[in-house]
């Protein structure tokens, strides 16, 4: 097997302010080459945290960051100055809900993604000109000629969204890190943006990894899913082992939460209770207060990973009590 594309070992960050916050609390990860992946969990539960660690985007002076964390081989939390700059965009690109965030308002579609082309792959201005309008096209916007010259301002919300999809794929990263990108698009827009991703990826062999707390974007994206709750992953699988057959109590509520929700047209969400504070790192289960089968030993210790199967992993004491029950 090949060397993964991801590897993040015992990944612990916290930010230092008024309080503390222990937004993450030994996580490991692993991606292959062309992996797609969904870190699926609610809010502030340190997905998009994750993916900042990749991208090396904490702010250095508020936050602490321990642990691996290697793309391709390359220490990333050692990058800095150019061989940093090459890698983000170059390497790795991170689309994000609110293209505002990934585009300048005062350059045109065309000099921006060109500009990165230029950039990272040392290429002429022409050249990389043709390669934007040919970004253009593969993400499917209509008159990719006109759209190069126009401010993204002059673009709809969907047509934003396909430009920063070009901008993220023009210098064809390994690596795609992608946050909640469909979230704010109506359902129409969205499935169109989600079914787009997954072509591309296919088509340019990525690892993906998307950030989302929506159930049926991890399962229309991902071939696998990644359940993460209070900082740490609880259970991971297949993203049809997960559906199927989900082994730890969190996800299960949140399954049921998501079909019940799905069921009467609203979104998701609704396990009873809230997510613990994250002002201290965790010494038990962080989701036992919240668990229907938690005991004793659930706020007593930390579960360990008890692997089900190859890459398929639960943390929980009594998912294996519970599932021989059944
Ligand atoms: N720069 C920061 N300074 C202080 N706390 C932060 C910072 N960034 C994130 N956090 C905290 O870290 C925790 C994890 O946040 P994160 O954004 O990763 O959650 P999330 O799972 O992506 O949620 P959401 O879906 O709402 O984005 C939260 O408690 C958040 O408030």
């Amino acid at each position: 097997m090949k060397a993964p594309l991801v590897e993040i070992q015992d990944l612990v960050v916290r930010f230092k302010g008024d309080r503390t916050v222990h937004a993450i609390n030994g996580l490991d990860l692993t991606l292959q080459q062309g992996e797609t992946l969904a870190l699926l969990g609610e809010s502030g539960s340190g997905k998009s945290v994750t993916l900042k660690t990749l991208l090396a985007l904490l702010p250095p002076k508020r936050s602490e960051v321990e642990g691996g964390i290697a793309v391709n081989g390359t220490d990333v939390r050692k990058l800095k100055g150019k061989a940093l700059q090459k890698y983000r965009g170059g390497e790795v690109s991170m689309v994000f809900q609110d293209p505002g965030l990934a585009l300048d308002p005062v350059y045109t579609v065309g000099a921006q993604i060109s500009e990165a082309v230029m950039r990272h792959k040392g290429v002429s201005r022409d050249e990389a000109m043709s390669t934007a309008l040919d970004m253009l096209r593969r993400v499917r916007i209509p008159s990719p000629e006109r759209r190069l010259k126009n401010y993204p301002h002059e673009l709809s919300g969907g047509m934003r969204q396909r430009v920063m999809i070009a901008l993220a794929l023009a210098c064809r990263p390994r690596l795609l890190l992608a946050d909640e990108p469909t979230t704010a698009l109506d359902a129409t827009v969205q499935i169109q943006i989600l079914l787009l991703l997954r072509e591309l990826q296919r088509e340019f062999g990525m690892g993906v990894i998307f950030v989302t707390h929506d159930i049926g974007v991890a399962v229309e994206v991902s071939e696998r899913i990644a359940v993460m709750y209070a900082g740490q992953i609880v259970e991971e699988g297949t993203t049809s082992e997960i559906i199927n057959n989900p082994r730890h109590p969190y996800t299960q509520g949140l399954l049921a939460a998501n079909l019940h929700d799905v069921a009467r047209g609203e979104r998701l969400n609704a396990i009873p209770g809230a997510p613990p504070p994250l002002e201290e790192r965790p010494t038990a289960c962080s989701f036992a207060p919240r668990c229907p089968i938690a005991g004793p030993e659930c706020r007593a210790s930390l579960p360990d990973f008890v692997t089900l199967a190859p890459r398929r992993r639960v943390a929980c004491f009594r998912a294996l009590e519970a599932a021989a029950a059944e």
